[in-house]
């Protein structure tokens, strides 16, 4: 039988079981080849050699060595003005690597169309429902980046401007990265994103404190005014945390409280990481 002996129609073994199966013994090879009937391409069964054959096995192996290794993720949710964006910026500047990028639900959130501006400037747009029927997020491209990141891959993440409630025009792009740290108000709602995570911390800051950081925030950050963000806060802010955001805290590994002000909880999390990224072989930089 003829055929294509390449890297993708061998099911995902790894360097280790090349070398054990096919670096020792010639005629093991052979067998081994024989037996899931592939032959090399262009040799028939009876002349192909077993020099040739090691060769090719050889560089084989060097092709799987060489597969990307997929990045440690985690995530990090909270409601909104928990200190979720502080938390991230500590872990990452203690991780103190290039190779450490965070990402934002928030640069997931759609952009909205011109009678949908309007419902978000008289606060009758809910931003924080995490049902598609709303769909303020594009949970799709959410979950496609997070998969390919997961797999290696480059991507590009949108830039979102909570002025206008759209994205702009250029992209942020994301390469090589070993850990992703990814956080947003949502994202262990939904049990497949939240799959895709290796650690879930919950940052859980007081009510009154993050309304207070938020009011703050979105007058001097967001182009919002006191009344605004206070009705908004009343009519569906509140109720998404107490309804859908605080009920994902019992999928978290790991409670923050206060936020990133708690720099004992912030340095034990590091910590932890450091010591998971050496259990599994990505300790080259720490
Ligand atoms: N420990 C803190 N003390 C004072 N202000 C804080 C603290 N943590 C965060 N903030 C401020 O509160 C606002 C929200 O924090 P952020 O980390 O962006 O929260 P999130 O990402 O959860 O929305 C920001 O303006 C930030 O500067
Ligand atoms: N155009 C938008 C989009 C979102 N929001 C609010 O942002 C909050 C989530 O962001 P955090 O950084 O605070 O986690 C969420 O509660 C939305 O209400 C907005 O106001 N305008």
């Amino acid at each position: 039988m003829k055929g294509r002996f390449n890297a993708s129609s061998l099911p995902d073994y790894n360097s280790e079981y090349l070398h054990h199966h096919f670096s020792t013994s010639p005629s093991t090879s052979a067998d081994k080849l024989d037996s899931r009937n592939f032959t090399l391409s262009g040799d028939s069964k009876d002349d192909y050699n077993e020099k040739n054959t090691l060769s090719r096995l050889q560089s084989l192996k060097v092709n799987f060595n060489q597969k990307k290794k997929e990045p440690f993720i985690i995530g990090v949710a909270g409601g909104s003005a928990s200190g979720k964006t502080t938390v991230c910026s500590e872990i990452e500047q203690s991780l103190s690597n290039k190779r450490v990028c965070v990402i934002s639900q928030d640069s997931f959130y759609r952009s909205l169309e011109e009678e949908e501006k309007v419902l978000a400037q008289n606060q009758s747009y809910d931003f924080d429902h995490p049902g598609r029927f709303y769909h303020a997020f594009d949970y799709d491209v959410f979950e496609s980046t997070l998969r390919k990141l997961k797999e290696g891959d480059d991507v590009e993440i949108p830039v979102y401007c909570f002025k206008t409630h759209s994205r702009l025009t250029t992209t942020e792009k994301i390469a090589g990265a070993d850990v992703i740290i990814v956080e947003g108000i949502l994202i262990f709602f939904t049990k497949h994103i939240r799959d895709l995570m290796d650690m879930k911390i919950f940052v859980d800051t007081d009510s009154d404190v993050r309304l207070a950081r938020r009011i703050r925030r979105d007058i001097q950050e967001r182009g919002r005014d006191l009344d605004g963000v206070l009705t908004q806060y009343e009519k569906f802010v509140k109720n998404s945390f107490d309804d859908y955001i605080m009920p994902t805290k019992k999928y978290a590994d790991m409670i923050i409280p206060r936020g990133g002000a708690n720099k004992v909880a912030i340095d034990l999390l590091v910590e932890h990481i450091k010591s998971k990224l050496i259990s599994i072989n990505r300790n080259a930089n720490y």
